[in-house]
């Protein structure tokens, strides 16, 4: 299914180990009323079981169909499929693209991690549906995301003669470097820490979102 661009405004990324010990749904809960536009379920090295994963991705799932987030699982088809999400974010290390976009079929929502353009052209022939790249800046919540890329990844990958998926810049982004992301290129952000660690991730959700928006209505005013 062709995402889009709308959706990738604020991307939120999160499982149970991002939330500081608050509860998941709370913490979802908020970022949506502050504004985020899609959710990634992404449980990291968290103390959950496979079953109790099932458990609160229903939650979680049930919560953005209420709302109209699209709902996407991170590196797990399967659970993808159990939980009848939106779809699916792989990256280079995962099942291949290719090989998820033959599981899920055509309408699912398949999205790539690339840091280059080689990977990008990869991606869209495996029928992906949006792009995301990273590490943008220093983060602590992806210990193996490698040096960061920054901005410039985003520039070299929206020049590219035949690309035309949309882009999310993640790693690192918070409020004040947000804007030189949108800047770069990319139809969005997506965070962990900057809305699951903030003491509101309400209001942090909606300064977020504010910036991004600004930024691309100055771009168009350029
Ligand atoms: C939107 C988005 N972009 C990139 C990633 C990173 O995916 P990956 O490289 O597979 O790393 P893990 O998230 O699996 O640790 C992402 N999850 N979401
Ligand atoms: C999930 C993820 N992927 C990355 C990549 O570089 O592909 S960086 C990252 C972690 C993003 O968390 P935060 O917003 O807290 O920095
Ligand atoms: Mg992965």
């Amino acid at each position: 299914m062709p995402v889009s661009p709308a959706s990738l405004r604020l991307y939120f990324v999160m499982g149970s180990q991002d939330c500081k010990g608050r509860d998941p749904v709370w913490v979802l809960r908020e970022a949506i009323h502050g504004g985020i536009t899609m959710f990634q379920f992404r449980e990291k090295k968290s103390s959950l079981t496979l079953s109790q994963r099932v458990f609160l991705g229903k939650k979680l799932r049930d919560l953005c169909a209420r709302q109209g987030i699209p709902f996407i699982v991170n590196d797990r088809t399967d659970l993808a499929m159990v939980l009848n999400a939106d779809g699916v974010h792989v990256g280079q290390e995962d099942l291949p693209a290719v090989q998820v976009r033959r599981l899920l079929g055509p309408k699912p929502m398949l999205g790539v991690s690339c840091g280059n353009p080689e990977e990008a052209d990869k991606a869209t022939q495996a029928g992906a549906d949006y792009i995301g790249v990273g590490s943008m800046y220093a983060t602590r919540s992806k210990p193996d995301a490698g040096e960061p890329i920054g901005p410039s990844a985003i520039r070299q990958i929206a020049r590219m003669d035949n690309s035309s998926l949309p882009i999310v810049g993640i790693g690192g982004i918070h409020h004040h470097n947000a804007k030189a992301v949108i800047q770069a290129g990319a139809e969005g952000i997506a965070v962990i820490s900057a809305i699951a660690g903030a003491s509101s991730p309400r209001q942090a959700a909606a300064e977020l979102r504010e910036t991004v928006e600004r930024t691309l209505m100055e771009q168009q005013a350029i």
